[in-house]
């Protein structure tokens, strides 16, 4: 019975991990054997069982289509500029760069929600600070009441979920449960976006799609080629699809399956293992379905002030440095900075403009 997800699926199929009653010793062994064949062989797996309710879920997705369907001028009051430092808000399709592309997508950026008075607040520590909520009067007025609570509630129970795996992540590595959150997470950066990709085909006002005159205004991907940048991505994704991964044999679809999340290791956890779980590059297809795609990635990443380095006595690999196959040529093993150092150097190149204003 062991692996028996795993052993099953054929290489086109990325592995569907099972982590309900993940409590009792012998599933904890069984899930985290499970994570180690993923994590070894794709970098990619889903998770179900997780517990998250399905009400709280689709509640988000509802308010979240609403929220996308207001008018250009509305969502520019939560525009990212005015959050300065704290990196949060809206953004326009075509307003995010992958590899100097824009991406044909819109997005809201979100993350933990801390005041004035928090720490890293105080310290200016870029990434850190308030959301850009709409008031509850807002929230009346364009009939998505409860948006705020309902981001935070998920950004609460997905974060603790990263908890849960990151866990079973150090099982899976024979290292002790709180290997990670002891050096790195137990107070984790966490960054949440909700994307959405308007389907090209049937946006009259595309500026931006085929038939576009101007090259440099070419867009040919949701989401062009890229890695995460942190320990783990946890996405919920609508029923539309578009998701591609790059695995051993080639690129496969990450289509999107009812009640599960998507999960992906980060750029530090690839640093940290020295490259035995490889942080997999993938990317979004053009929206053409016709409908707009939604999706949630959360990031949940090492603490911004810490300085993730190889696990001591980590199994060795060959070809340890990728960084001439890598998207983004960067030889992350050799990387000798903190996560805030890497991370600021990466959104930098994602909103280049913003990152001239406000870092
Ligand atoms: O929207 C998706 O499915 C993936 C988004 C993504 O890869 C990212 O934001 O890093
Ligand atoms: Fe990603």
């Amino acid at each position: 019975m062991l692996n028996n997800n795993i052993s099953t699926v054929s290489v086109e199929q990325l592995p569907i991990i099972d982590i309900s009653s993940y409590n009792e010793e012998l599933k904890k062994q069984i899930v985290s054997k499970e994570i180690e064949n993923a994590c070894k062989n794709f970098g990619f797996f889903y998770i179900k069982g997780h517990g998250i309710e399905q009400e709280l879920i689709d509640r988000l997705e509802r308010l979240s289509k609403k929220f996308f369907s207001l008018d250009q001028s509305t969502k520019m009051k939560y525009r990212m500029e005015l959050a300065q430092k704290a990196w949060r808000g809206y953004f326009i399709v075509g307003g995010e760069l992958t590899s100097g592309l824009k991406d044909w997508k819109e997005g809201l950026y979100l993350g933990t929600e801390l005041s004035d008075e928090h720490p890293m607040v105080i310290a200016q520590t870029p990434l850190h600070g308030l959301n850009l909520f709409p008031t509850s009067q807002e929230e009346i007025d364009y009939d998505i009441v409860g948006f705020k609570d309902t981001i935070l509630t998920y950004i609460d129970k997905v974060t603790q979920l990263g908890h849960t795996l990151m866990e079973l992540i150090a099982i899976s590595l024979n290292l002790s449960p709180d290997y990670f959150s002891s050096r790195y997470t137990q107070d984790p950066l966490i960054l949440f976006r909700i994307f959405n990709y308007p389907s090209i085909i049937n946006d009259n006002n595309n500026k931006l799609g085929e038939g576009s005159e101007t090259i440099e205004d070419k867009v040919e991907w949701g989401v062009g080629e890229h890695t995460d940048y942190g320990v783990l991505t946890i996405l919920y994704q609508d029923n539309v699809g578009g998701l591609q991964v790059h695995s051993k044999n080639g690129w496969i679809s990450a289509p999107p399956i009812q009640g599960s999340f998507v999960c992906n290791i980060g750029d530090m956890l690839d640093r940290m293992t020295g490259g035995l779980y490889r942080s997999t590059p993938h990317r979004v297809e053009l929206n053409r379905s016709g409908r707009d795609r939604i999706s949630f990635p959360l990031f949940f990443d090492p603490n911004f002030n810490s300085y993730p380095t190889e696990i001591e006595g980590i199994e060795q690999i060959q070809n340890k440095d990728d960084s001439s196959s890598r998207w983004d040529h960067f030889n992350i093993h050799s990387f000798k900075g903190s996560y805030g150092q890497y991370l600021l150097n990466k959104v930098g190149k994602v909103f280049p403009d913003l990152k001239n204003n406000v870092l």
